[in-house]
């Protein structure tokens, strides 16, 4: 079983992964965000730095999902993003010939990682990611864009769309499973339905 969250920045993807994999006894697979030495410069100077973040977040996605093919997955995995929102990301911050260069890249590792059996899309209203950015805290993204959320949220729309494998959508911003209570429950009895019917 291997279950993957996406959707917006802040929307709650690695809260729910954590709660998941803990009610599914199945291990949670994070990324983790601080190790990308090139992100807090991104957000200073976004042009200069977008390849570089890409590039690095391209590289360490692939080898964190690669390995689910090298080994058994005994109790399954909850992973807290998709490998497609790498090139979703690199869609708003690449351009010219560097978008041409990571594309390729992209279409070179993508094929070779396994599609999840349920994926979930969180999706919740800017001013519900900007709070919960803001009471996150994490430094370099205190003075992120309004507009650079709203595009990436339009881009996670038009993804999910036309996304082929199956695709649970949540409304993140009506369901708080960031503390006990009856959400939790419903956000799992939820999960372990789709994963039963296999839809
Ligand atoms: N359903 C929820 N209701 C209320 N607050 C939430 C909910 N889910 C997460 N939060 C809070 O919102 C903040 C962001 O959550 P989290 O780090 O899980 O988001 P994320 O989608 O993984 O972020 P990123 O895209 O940056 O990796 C945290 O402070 C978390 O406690
Ligand atoms: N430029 C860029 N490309 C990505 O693929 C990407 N994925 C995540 N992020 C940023 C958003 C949050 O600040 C933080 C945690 O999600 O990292 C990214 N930034």
């Amino acid at each position: 079983m291997y279950v993957a969250i996406e959707g917006p920045i802040g929307v709650g993807k690695t809260t729910l992964a954590r709660l998941l994999a803990e009610a599914l006894g199945a291990e949670p697979l994070l990324e983790v965000v601080e190790e990308n030495p090139f992100l807090p410069l991104f957000y200073q100077d976004r042009k200069r730095y977008a390849f570089k973040a890409q590039v690095f977040f391209l590289l360490s996605r692939y080898r964190q999902l690669a390995r689910l093919k090298e080994r058994p997955l005994f109790g399954g995995v909850v992973a807290d993003y998709l490998f497609d929102k790498d090139a979703l990301f690199a869609s708003l911050t690449l351009e010219g010939a560097e978008w041409d260069l990571y594309l390729e890249l992209y279409r070179e590792l993508s094929p070779r990682l396994p599609a999840p059996d349920l994926t979930l899309y969180l999706r919740a209203p800017v001013p519900v990611l900007l709070e919960r950015i803001r009471k996150r805290g994490r430094p370099f993204e205190a003075g992120i864009d309004p507009a650079y959320l709203e595009a990436l949220s339009e881009a996670y729309e038009r993804h999910f769309a036309r996304y082929p494998h199956p695709l649970l959508v949540l409304e993140a911003d009506q369901l708080d499973y960031s503390q006990e209570g009856p959400d939790r429950e419903r956000v799992v009895a939820l999960v372990k339905a789709h994963l039963s019917l296999g839809v």
